[in-house]
């Protein structure tokens, strides 16, 4: 299975890319937390437990788990010039400008890290200047802000593997992020989709040096001719306007429509995965309040290389009956519970991750939600989540599909 293939929400899932939350959670700190886009301190050991757990469910149900972190390592195993080039680009982009502190810190990975996968671990963990054991009396202090010892940042948001690249049919979105703190997660995607064997000829829909951002989390395949995306605090529509034209300039996508939702520019409503998640043939989880009226932009090809937009102002609903080509089921987060909806929502109780039609991962917590899927009939297999959910992301958040069946 090389090459990605990813032409709906739901269809029976194979192959899978997830990345085990490693020692980056371990620099999380209070005053760091919004910054990094938690809410809370997750205790490591228990949410590595957790994320082990979800992966197992994920093999025993046929799906072959990878790893990005292996991934990672294997590109820099099989093309050993790349060490260099990475690690110079990984300091550069994480804001480390002077010659001097460049060198220390390649220096400093380069000794001490000599094994692939070891390093690609610590890129992701961040440095502390007291590992450095520089000189304090020098004027790397200056790179260091009051509130933090990191010289290189950590990026705990990793295994929401879904954000940073998403797939879309047989090509990939290399994203570039809203946040600071996330755009160096799409340095190993560049690295992958360019230089790994079973990745580099996967058509590239979207750089991570355009200027406009995009994330997965607002990325649906709904099917093979509708992809939806979601206008949301992490998506701008020039960006989406972008993906389009290349999309529909690439013949071997058979995507006829790109639906543009817009839903509130707020961190409840982040990605339209928060919002709503395909779980079955004809059902979707929705976040109870996204139901009102809603204006999404249908988006086709002109016919001359440009796009067509057309707004439609509609319910979410009749605009998914549409597109989805029959009458769909939406099943609101808390099952209409007012106190029930708000505390599940904020532990991404519509969020899903759906390994085939009706089957689906959720977390164990949200049990208001997964009784109601469960009476409508649907298979819930729910994993532990006290720690994974102080991320503010669920299954899908925590999951990029790399192959579904058609
Ligand atoms: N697709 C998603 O909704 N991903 C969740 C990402 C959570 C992460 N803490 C973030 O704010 O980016």
């Amino acid at each position: 299975m090389a090459g990605v293939n990813v032409k709906s929400e739901i269809k029976p899932l194979k192959k899978v890319l997830l990345h085990r939350p490693g020692r980056e959670l371990l620099n999380l700190t209070p005053n760091t937390l919004e910054e990094l886009l938690f809410d809370d301190i997750p205790f490591l050991k228990v949410a590595q437990e957790e994320h082990d757990a979800f992966a197992q469910i994920l093999r025993d149900n046929g799906v072959e788990v990878v790893y990005l972190e292996k991934l990672m390592a294997e590109v820099l195993d099989q093309n050993p010039e790349l060490r260099e080039k990475f690690l110079k680009q990984f300091i550069e982009e994480a804001g480390i400008r002077t010659e001097r502190y460049q060198k220390i810190i390649y220096d400093y990975l380069n000794d001490n890290y000599p094994d692939n996968y070891d390093l690609v671990l610590k890129t992701m963990e961040g440095i502390n200047l007291t590992e450095l054991h520089t000189d304090k009396s020098n004027s790397l202090v200056d790179l260091v802000s009051d509130s933090s010892k990191m010289v290189v940042a950590p990026m705990p948001n990793l295994y929401f593997t879904r954000d940073p690249f998403a797939m879309i049919g047989n090509g990939v979105s290399i994203n570039r992020m809203y946040s600071v703190t996330r755009n160096r997660e799409t340095i190993y995607g560049e690295y992958i989709f360019t230089y790994h064997p079973e990745f580099k000829d996967v058509p590239e829909y979207y750089s991570r040096y355009n200027t406009f951002h995009i994330e997965g989390g607002d990325i649906l395949n709904i099917n093979d001719k509708v992809l939806a995306i979601g206008i949301s605090q992490r998506t701008e529509p020039d960006a989406i306007d972008a993906i389009a034209k290349n999309i529909f300039e690439d013949s071997t996508s058979p995507i006829e429509t790109i639906l543009a939702f817009n839903i509130p520019n707020s961190r409840a409503f982040m990605h339209l995965d928060t919002v709503f998640t395909q779980i079955d043939v004809d059902k979707f989880t929705v976040h109870p309040g996204i139901l009102g009226p809603l204006t999404v932009f249908e988006i086709t090809p002109d016919g001359q290389g440009g796009i067509h937009v057309k707004e439609i102002n509609d319910t979410l609903e009749d605009i998914l009956e549409k597109y989805v080509g029959h009458p769909v089921e939406l099943i609101p987060c808390g099952g209409g519970d007012r106190i029930a909806a708000e505390r599940e929502q904020w532990n991404d109780g519509s969020n899903t991750l759906c390994i085939a039609p009706g089957t689906i991962v959720v977390y164990e917590r949200n049990d208001v939600t997964n009784a109601v899927l469960k009476e409508k009939g649907l298979k819930v297999l729910e994993m532990p989540s006290a720690e994974l959910s102080r991320g503010r992301g669920g299954p899908r958040c925590m999951s990029m599909p790399i192959w579904r069946e058609d």
